[in-house]
């Protein structure tokens, strides 16, 4: 189990994480959501343990991580992080890439792990071309899949779709986590994309400004909280009374409560996105059709 307790962190002169608190247990998954510059890949950092953590503690199980004043090569050897610049190794084939950290001395384990890898990324066919070949997404493709060449305990990841197209985005996603619970590696994820955080953790961990403004299992985050900050990463939202509303809460209808004038309609595929003026202010709703612009429509606001 990692047990995470930071009280404080700066850069210099510039403090970046305040009083962070979380345990993750063997084979959970949490999402560390949050705004660009918030303190992610530093907390990241901070548990791999190529940051020296100066007011706090982290352990892993019962030993204390201690961090690279302590240790001659930075980073525990039971932790595998994947950073948003890969340091793959860029002359160097897809397969030596993954196989950096096995063995050689048993070849056909070797060739088999790295083949089993090379599936769950759906790289197989790349995995005699040079690293520096490859595009963004590829070269993500592959730092994933090397970290997971011996199989850490745990698994950190930073925005690591960033790169990788829709087409292939979402099986990967889907790929890469039931793999991970299936080995049963912990995993933690800072991302800023909703997708990743609501449908692969188990708990979303919601940061702003080096603190955690949120913390509970995705449902729960996305069903109950009226934090416009921690709402905007779901969807759009509109505040109205003290409350924060989703486009699929706004609703037109006949008997509708309150007036509003439609400004604009964007197609989504199974649904329109109608944006309209509400008491001087622009809100999003759900709707099954386009609507055309100025038309007066009457609208409800509903509960989740
Ligand atoms: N090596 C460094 N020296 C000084 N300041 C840094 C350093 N690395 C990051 N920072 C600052 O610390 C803050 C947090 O950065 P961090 O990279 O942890 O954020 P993040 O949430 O991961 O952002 P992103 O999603 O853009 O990667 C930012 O204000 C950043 O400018």
């Amino acid at each position: 189990m990692l047990n995470v307790n930071i009280q404080a962190f700066k850069y210099a002169k510039t403090p970046v994480l305040k009083a962070i608190n979380f345990k993750l247990t063997k084979g959970e998954h949490i999402s560390i959501l949050g705004e660009s510059g918030c303190g992610k890949s530093t907390l990241l950092e901070l548990v791999y343990g190529t940051l020296q953590l100066k007011a706090g503690e982290i352990y892993w199980n019962n030993k204390k991580l201690l961090g690279p004043n302590f240790n001659l090569v930075p980073g525990e050897p039971f932790i595998k992080y994947v950073s948003q610049d890969f340091n793959l190794m860029p002359y160097t084939t897809v397969e030596d890439n993954i196989g950096k950290h096995l063995s050689r001395l048993d070849m056909s384990f070797r060739k088999e792990r790295i083949a089993e890898l090379l599936e769950v990324v759906e790289m197989t066919s790349f995995k005699t071309k040079k690293v520096k070949t490859l595009s963004g997404g590829q070269q993500q493709r592959v730092a994933l899949a090397r970290a997971l060449a011996k199989e850490p305990e745990l698994l950190l990841l930073d925005e690591p779709f960033s790169h990788i197209d829709n087409f292939r985005k979402n099986k990967l996603r889907r790929r890469l986590y039931k793999y991970l619970k299936d080995k049963q590696i912990s995993c933690i994820t800072a991302t800023h994309v909703s997708e990743e955080a609501l449908s692969f953790s188990d708990r979303i961990l919601v940061m702003k400004d080096g603190k955690f403004v949120a913390q509970d299992t995705p449902e729960t985050i996305y069903k109950t909280s009226q934090d416009l900050y921690v709402c905007s990463f779901f969807d759009d939202v509109f505040k109205y009374k003290q409350q924060v509303y989703y486009p699929y809460q706004i609703t037109v209808e006949e008997l509708g409560k309150h007036k509003a004038t439609v400004k604009q309609s964007y197609f989504k595929g199974d649904f329109w996105l109608i944006e309209a003026v509400f008491n001087n202010d622009n809100l999003l709703l759900k709707h099954n059709t386009a609507l055309p612009i100025h038309t007066e429509i009457l609208i409800n606001f509903n509960d989740r």
